[in-house]
């Protein structure tokens, strides 16, 4: 805390930080010394990248400008963004950014070079993405589409958290070695973020789940809200589930690896928060009326659980249980499910 008083900056950093996720600020703020200043700052610069591609305010080609640059424009010292449209939610911290590339500048050089390189590829993908062949309603045609998607915006993040790791040497350097497994990280949360949010990203009018996967349930992705459409849009919701569990034993794999207490907290509390997510949304419809969210009570023992590897095998075994319970027979993809379910847990 003593640093923070010390430094003007670096507390208005933590206050962003703190204002754009309190939940998962305060895990981060709980990481060792070295690596929390370095991962707060990544928090900052990718949230900052986020806002400028959320915002529809912006016309494109002024937009993919500053997601190809981002990466040189954190090193320049009193840049700041004015132009955010006034309803994007964290423009506020663009209008300060200053502050946070002073911060960055400050960092050691080897976890400067991992936030510039991890933000080049975030940049660069999501300029492709918003000018590629889907810009007007942001759809995703191909599974393999909706995994290059979730790769830039996710994926990403895990490969430059498991550099960060290595360079800060809390962790054994093959932590960044396999790349499939860092990615998987992202994944995971970010494809069970895209179920959750079904409703509230069709009612902004973008879609992210495969055409080749929803093609087969519905004409139009925004059928699957009917009530005269629901035994398919029950099965639509087991297929994304589906696609999901897949990447289980290599998330629990990436975790098992870790051995630095901070940065397996860090690292294994969005994991839990995503396959208890999972669970509450499998065979849910209330997924097309409104966005469903686990109970805070639920949230609070989940985080108090993850604190080693035993634990948390032991709550995703208790949700894929779950899963398993609300699998239904009449689902076309009932045995798909189960095999998944089963597999899962014939790893670990
Ligand atoms: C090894 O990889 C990771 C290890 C630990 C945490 C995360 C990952 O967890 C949060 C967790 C988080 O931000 N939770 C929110 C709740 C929510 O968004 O649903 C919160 O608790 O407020 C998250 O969601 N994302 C955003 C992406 C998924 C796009 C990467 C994220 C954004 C920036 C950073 Cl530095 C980290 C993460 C990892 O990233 C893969």
């Amino acid at each position: 805390q003593k640093a923070l008083e010390a430094d003007p900056s670096k507390k208005l950093c933590y206050y962003y930080l703190n204002k754009t996720s309190r939940s998962f600020a305060a895990v981060i703020q709980e990481l060792d010394d070295d690596l929390r200043d370095a991962i707060c700052l990544f928090y900052l610069v990718l949230r900052g990248l986020d806002t400028i591609e959320d915002d529809m305010s912006l016309d494109l080609e002024q937009k993919v400008k500053l997601l190809r640059s981002f990466d040189t424009i954190i090193y320049q010292k009193g840049w700041t963004f004015n132009d955010n449209g006034p309803n994007e939610k964290d423009r506020d911290l663009l209008v300060h950014f200053d502050v946070v590339i002073d911060e960055f500048l400050r960092l050691k050089p080897g976890f400067q070079k991992v936030i510039a390189e991890i933000t080049r590829l975030m940049g660069n993908g999501m300029a492709d993405y918003a000018t590629g062949e889907h810009r007007e309603n942001t759809s995703v045609a191909t599974i393999k589409d909706f995994d290059l998607y979730c790769h830039y915006v996710a994926g990403l993040v895990g490969y430059g958290l498991s550099d960060l790791f290595a360079a800060s040497g809390l962790e054994d350097p093959s932590i960044a070695d396999d790349k499939t497994l860092s990615n998987c990280m992202g994944m995971f949360l970010q494809k069970t973020n895209i179920i959750r949010d079904y409703r509230e990203d069709l009612d902004d009018g973008r879609q992210f789940w495969p055409k080749e996967i929803w093609g087969n349930y519905a004409e139009n992705f925004g059928d699957l809200i009917r009530s005269d459409h629901l035994e398919k849009s029950r099965a639509c919701l087991s297929a994304m589930v589906l696609n999901v569990l897949e990447l289980v034993p290599d998330v629990l794999t990436y975790l098992s690896k870790i051995q630095n207490q901070s940065v397996f907290n860090f690292c294994a509390i969005p994991q839990v928060m995503a396959i208890s997510t999972l669970a509450l949304v499998f065979n849910n419809l209330d997924v097309y009326q409104r966005n469903v969210k686990i109970r805070k009570g639920e949230a609070v023992k989940l985080i108090l659980a993850s604190t080693d590897m035993d634990n948390v095998i032991a709550i995703f075994r208790e949700y894929i249980q779950v899963i398993s319970q609300k699998n239904e027979t009449t689902d076309p993809n009932f045995l798909k499910i189960s095999m998944a379910v089963g597999k899962d847990f014939l790893g670990a």
